[in-house]
C-alpha cells in the first residue's frame, strides 16, 4: 500500500479520559475508508488526528502529498502550520453541514477559495460549477435555512470539494439525514471522490453509510478491533 495518511502508536487522552490507546493505521491513496464503532470509542478523535486537527500525546501521524510524495509529520507541526496544510490539502464535511447561516449556498461554497486567496469572481464561478455538478444549480442563491437537510449536506460536500482537496474527512456526514437523503449524499460523495481520486475518511454509526466505503474499520475502547470488512 502507498499510504496518504499513516498513524503509528497513537495515544490521546482528554484529562483522565483515554480516547485512543495505541492505534496504527494506513489509508491508501484514493481509498474510501469508514471508521465505525460505538459512541465514545474514539472515532472522532482518530479522524481529528489523521486530519491534523488534534495532535496525539504520543505516536506519530503523517500525511504524504500524493502529487509530490513529500511527507509532512502532522504530529510535529505547530497549529499554524497544520491549519495551513488543512486548508490547502484537506476538505471537511460534518454531521450538520455547518454552512454559514447568513451566506447563500454559492457564497458558502466559494468561501474556501476566497480564504485561499482566489479572486471573488473566479471563486463564485467555480462554486457555481460545483453546485451544478451536485444538482443544486437552482438553489445557489438560497440560504441554508431554505434548503432541505440533504441539499444542505450536498452544499457542504461542494464546499469540501471546491478546493480539489487530496483528502476529505467526513464526521457522521449522514447523521442528521433520512435514509433517502443519506443515500444521495453518500452516492454523491463517493462518485465525485472516485472520479477525482480523492481519498475519503469518514466516521459513521450507520452500516448503510459505511457500505459505500472500500474498507471498514472498527474502533472499540480506543483501539482498532477486528476489521469488519
Ligand atoms: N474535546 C474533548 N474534551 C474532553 N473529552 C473528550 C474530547 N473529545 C473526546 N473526548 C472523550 O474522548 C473519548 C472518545 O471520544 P470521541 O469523540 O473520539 O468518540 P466517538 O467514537 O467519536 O464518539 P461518538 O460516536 O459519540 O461521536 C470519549 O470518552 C470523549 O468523552
Amino acid at each position: 500500500m502507498n499510504p496518504v495518511l499513516s498513524v503509528r502508536g497513537i495515544e490521546r487522552s482528554f484529562g483522565m479520559d483515554v480516547a485512543l490507546r495505541g492505534v496504527d493505521l494506513d489509508v491508501a491513496q484514493g481509498e474510501i475508508l469508514a471508521i465505525m464503532g460505538p459512541s465514545g470509542s474514539g472515532k472522532s478523535t482518530l479522524l481529528h488526528i489523521l486530519a491534523g486537527v488534534l495532535t496525539p500525546d504520543s505516536g506519530t501521524a503523517s500525511y504524504r502529498d500524493p502529487s509530490t510524495s513529500e511527507t509532512a509529520e502532522l504530529s510535529a507541526l505547530g497549529e499554524a502550520a497544520r491549519a495551513k496544510l488543512r486548508l490547502s490539502e484537506f476538505g471537511f464535511v460534518f454531521q450538520f453541514g455547518q454552512l454559514l447561516p447568513d451566506l447563500s449556498a454559492v457564497d458558502n461554497v466559494s468561501l474556501p477559495l476566497l480564504l485561499a486567496g482566489q479572486a471573488r469572481k473566479v471563486a463564485l464561478r467555480q462554486a457555481r460549477r460545483w453546485l451544478e455538478r451536485l444538482g443544486l444549480a437552482d438553489h445557489a442563491e438560497k440560504l441554508p435555512s431554505e434548503l432541505s437537510g440533504g441539499q444542505a449536506q450536498r452544499v457542504a460536500i461542494a464546499r469540501a470539494l471546491v478546493t480539489a482537496p487530496k483528502v476529505i474527512f467526513a464526521d457522521e456526514p449522514t447523521g442528521a439525514l433520512d435514509s433517502l437523503s443519506a443515500e444521495q449524499v453518500m452516492l454523491t460523495l463517493t462518485e465525485l471522490s472516485r472520479a477525482s481520486g480523492t481519498t475519503v475518511v469518514l466516521v459513521t454509526h450507520d452500516a448503510r453509510t459505511a457500505a459505500y466505503a472500500d474498507r471498514e474499520i472498527v474502533v472499540r475502547d480506543g483501539k482498532l478491533s477486528g476489521l469488519s470488512r
